[in-house]
């Protein structure tokens, strides 16, 4: 059976050298069942082609996606979702995809994200983050309903041969699924320096004011501490107690380089299967309580408040106005529910509906982002107010990250509750929405807890 499968990848490959055109970007995919693999054993595999990895896992589906390699990059410094949409579908035209199983995840996939505001002026904190990026794996893992299924994407060039590839392709794949040796450490954290908390408090009392003036309903602000860890961080390590402690997250990693933008978040943005669309309104928080009765009072009190009753109302408004364009068949509830999660609890909202036909998931990211959950209301007012009083350079957090695949199958989630892991260094991003009635100590807390997830997976508690 290997052998007919051998020979059909062979003959792709072949075809696909002898029909690229000069200039044409010519990809051939293969997919695969497999027996069981840990997604996190071959993520650790895939350490020797570092600097390319990524990791999806579902907040709650049990679904996986490790994406190792880059066959190719789509990625622009413009703040144009766009133009990543238009160079994907060019891409999908000529690609030749052997594909039987059609399961979410599977043939041509794309995997990454993006800045959170392109126009503010990035620093060198995320030099290897391009504006917007999305990687196209050489080899893709994926686990979907219990079953696994491995990718290969090769990008053909005029002079290749397709028996060279073939070989080249079943030692990366040897390689891949070989049994690991050993697993890495844990790290901990030597020093934990928090940047301008005082300046951050009055930043928020600043916000209010500009509230109280009209000039703004909602305003997120955000703020990041930086660790010195013990010595350089594993992924892998991080991933899995990411998994263990938060499971009804998103745990995501997106290598770039020799830097891991890293993260568990509840945010889902958007996932589509076919037409149909899930997505979510998360805003107002409370701490869980550390016995049940104090978690009851703090879920109750939080279903209560009316500060975080606004906070979240915003965030429906303007995601309900948002479908109504692209969407039919939508079903939002009246009110919201908790959504407890490890270490706090948040105001939610599903959303349902049905993605009109001629739209793909990267136009709704396009109308979606930045949501009042992390950029505030009006957007305009509320942006130019985090660009001109934010002493923070957000990159890639707070922003959409995810991945898609070439049936118009894709999930994206808002990349909060995360870190960006430079070798034995650490920089953790926390924010919460800024309302009329905020308190600036109050909300100092709240992000405290925000950065719990990610401090408790690198030894910081
Ligand atoms: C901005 C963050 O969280 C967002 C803000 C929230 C709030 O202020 O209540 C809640 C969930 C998120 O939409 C963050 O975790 O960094
Ligand atoms: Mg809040």
């Amino acid at each position: 059976m290997l052998k007919i499968k051998e020979d059909l990848l062979e003959s792709m490959l072949d075809k696909a050298i002898h029909s690229i055109q000069s200039s044409n970007i010519k990809l051939v995919s293969y997919t695969k069942q497999l027996d069981d693999i840990n997604p996190l054993s071959f993520f650790e595999a895939a350490k020797s082609i570092r600097g390319n990895r990524s990791f999806w896992k579902s907040s709650v589906d049990d679904f996986y996606m490790v994406g190792v390699g880059a066959a190719f990059e789509i990625e622009t410094e413009q703040p144009d979702i766009l133009y990543i949409e238009n160079k994907w579908q060019t891409i999908l035209e000529d690609a030749m995809i052997h594909n039987p199983y059609q399961v979410p995840g599977t043939g041509i996939v794309a995997l990454g994200g993006m800045a959170f505001d392109p126009y503010k002026k990035s620093t060198d904190l995320w030099k290897n983050y391009n504006a917007s990026q999305f990687t196209i794996p050489e080899f893709t893992l994926t686990k979907h309903n219990g079953n696994f299924y491995f990718t290969s994407i090769v990008r053909v060039n005029k002079n290749d041969h397709a028996k060279q590839l073939l070989h080249q392709l079943k030692g990366k794949e040897k390689e891949l699924l070989s049994p690991l040796e050993d697993w890495p450490e844990k790290v901990s954290v030597v020093s934990k320096e928090e940047i301008k908390p005082e300046q951050w408090k009055q930043t928020v009392q600043k916000a209010t004011e500009e509230i109280k003036k009209c000039n703004a309903e909602k305003i997120v602000l955000a703020r990041e501490i930086r660790l010195q860890l013990s010595n350089q961080a594993e992924v892998s390590n991080v991933l899995e107690q990411l998994i263990d402690t938060q499971p009804t997250s998103y745990i995501f990693a997106f290598e770039h380089g020799e830097d891991c933008f890293i993260g568990a978040t509840p945010e889902r943005l958007v996932k589509l299967e076919g037409r149909e669309l899930l997505s979510t309104c998360l805003a107002g928080t409370a701490p869980r309580g550390m016995t049940e009765e104090e978690d009851q009072k703090y879920k109750f009190s939080l279903l209560q408040d009316q500060k975080n009753r606004e906070e979240h109302d915003f965030v429906v408004q303007m995601i309900k106005h948002a479908m109504e364009e692209y969407c039919e068949n939508i079903d939002i509830p009246n009110e919201p529910v908790i959504l407890a999660l490890t270490n706090l609890q948040h105001l939610y909202t599903p959303v349902r509906a049905t993605l009109k036909e001629g739209y793909s998931i990267l136009n709704i990211i396009d109308n979606l982002h930045p949501t009042p959950a992390l950029g505030g209301t009006p957007r305009k007012e509320s942006l130019e107010f985090i660009r001109h009083y934010e002493q923070l350079d957000r990159g890639w957090y707070g922003a959409p990250i995810g991945w898609l695949d070439s049936n118009e199958n894709g999930e994206f989630a808002v990349a909060i509750r995360s870190g960006l892991i430079q070798g034995n260094r650490a920089t953790l991003f926390a924010g919460c929405g800024i309302v009329e009635d905020s308190n600036p100590e109050a909300e100092y807390e709240e992000t405290n807890i925000k950065f719990l997830p990610m401090l408790s997976v690198l030894g910081g508690l």
